[in-house]
């Protein structure tokens, strides 16, 4: 587990480039332990990118990422597939194997890990779909039987399967109604808080940000324009923050965030 003073994600003069296109400009942004971080941007800023740089996903043109204090290609291949383990990650529409029912989606990265006995894995898969509060009787069903919120936290289990430190959530309510979307925030704070986990998000919701981050970087430009605790970043001076946090409806949403919160 990270302790507290470190940092389990730090991007370091990280730029990315597809094509002759820069998305990313000599980023520098530590995620500190514990910490539930907001990536906020416009539409196309770089923010999914930017979460897919964190775990490999993709190459940075110049820059480093490090993961849990070493580079990302650091050490053996052991130690890469180790430092794989510590992290989980729920895409955008979770991203389920659609060939695969629920329990073998969330059975994968066991599998994956070389965890091969049929009970353990058994009673991990189940453990991991209570804590995402589905029962049993969802483990046979295909992703196709499933309602959105129901395939956000299958994928939410299957992120957690490895027990990691680290959660990266990619807009984890949209395509939620509001209830649901409360729901599932409710339990990604639970969660956070019963396992000390360290996340980081990307959310368009001021609902979701308001009632989750500790702190909140804003992408702009290919850069970070701010980073720090909510209240901080409300008081910067930037057209983006402005539409962003200050309209009318978004003071309603952030006023029933933190109510939530
Ligand atoms: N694999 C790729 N190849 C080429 N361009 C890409 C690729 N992935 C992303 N991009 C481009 O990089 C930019 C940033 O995309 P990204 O999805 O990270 O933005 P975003 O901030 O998450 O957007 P949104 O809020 O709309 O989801 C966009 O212009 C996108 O078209």
């Amino acid at each position: 587990m990270s302790g507290a003073g470190t940092f389990p994600v730090e991007l370091k003069g990280l730029s990315t480039r597809f094509g002759n296109t820069w998305v990313h400009r000599h980023i520098d942004l530590a995620v500190p332990a514990g910490e539930v971080v907001a990536l906020v941007g416009g539409s196309g800023s770089g923010k999914t990118t930017l979460l897919r740089q964190m775990v490999g996903l993709l190459q940075p043109a110049e820059g480093e990422v490090r993961l849990f204090g070493e580079p990302l290609s650091a050490g053996s291949r052991d130690a890469q597939l180790a430092r794989r383990r510590r992290f989980g990650m729920l895409f955008q529409q979770g991203a389920l194997f659609s060939a695969l029912n629920v329990f073998a989606n969330v059975a994968f990265p066991l599998r994956e890990a070389g965890i091969d006995d049929e009970e353990l894995v058994n009673h991990l898969v189940l453990l991991k779909l209570a804590m995402v509060e589905l029962g049993p009787e969802v483990a046979l069903r295909m992703p196709a039987e499933l309602s959105g919120g129901m395939v956000k936290r299958v994928a939410l289990a299957r992120a957690l399967a490895l027990e990691p430190e680290l959660l990266l959530l990619d807009e984890p309510t949209a395509g939620l109604d509001p209830d649901r979307s409360a729901g599932f925030v409710r339990l990604i704070r639970a969660l956070h808080r019963a396992l000390g986990l360290t996340v980081v998000l990307v959310t368009h919701d001021l609902d979701t940000l308001a009632a989750l981050a500790t702190r909140v970087a804003v992408l702009s430009e290919g850069r970070i324009l701010a980073n720090g605790p909510l209240d901080e970043i409300m008081t910067v001076q930037d057209p983006f923050i402005e539409r962003f946090f200050h309209s009318e409806r978004s003071q309603a949403a952030l006023a029933r965030g933190r109510a939530e919160a």
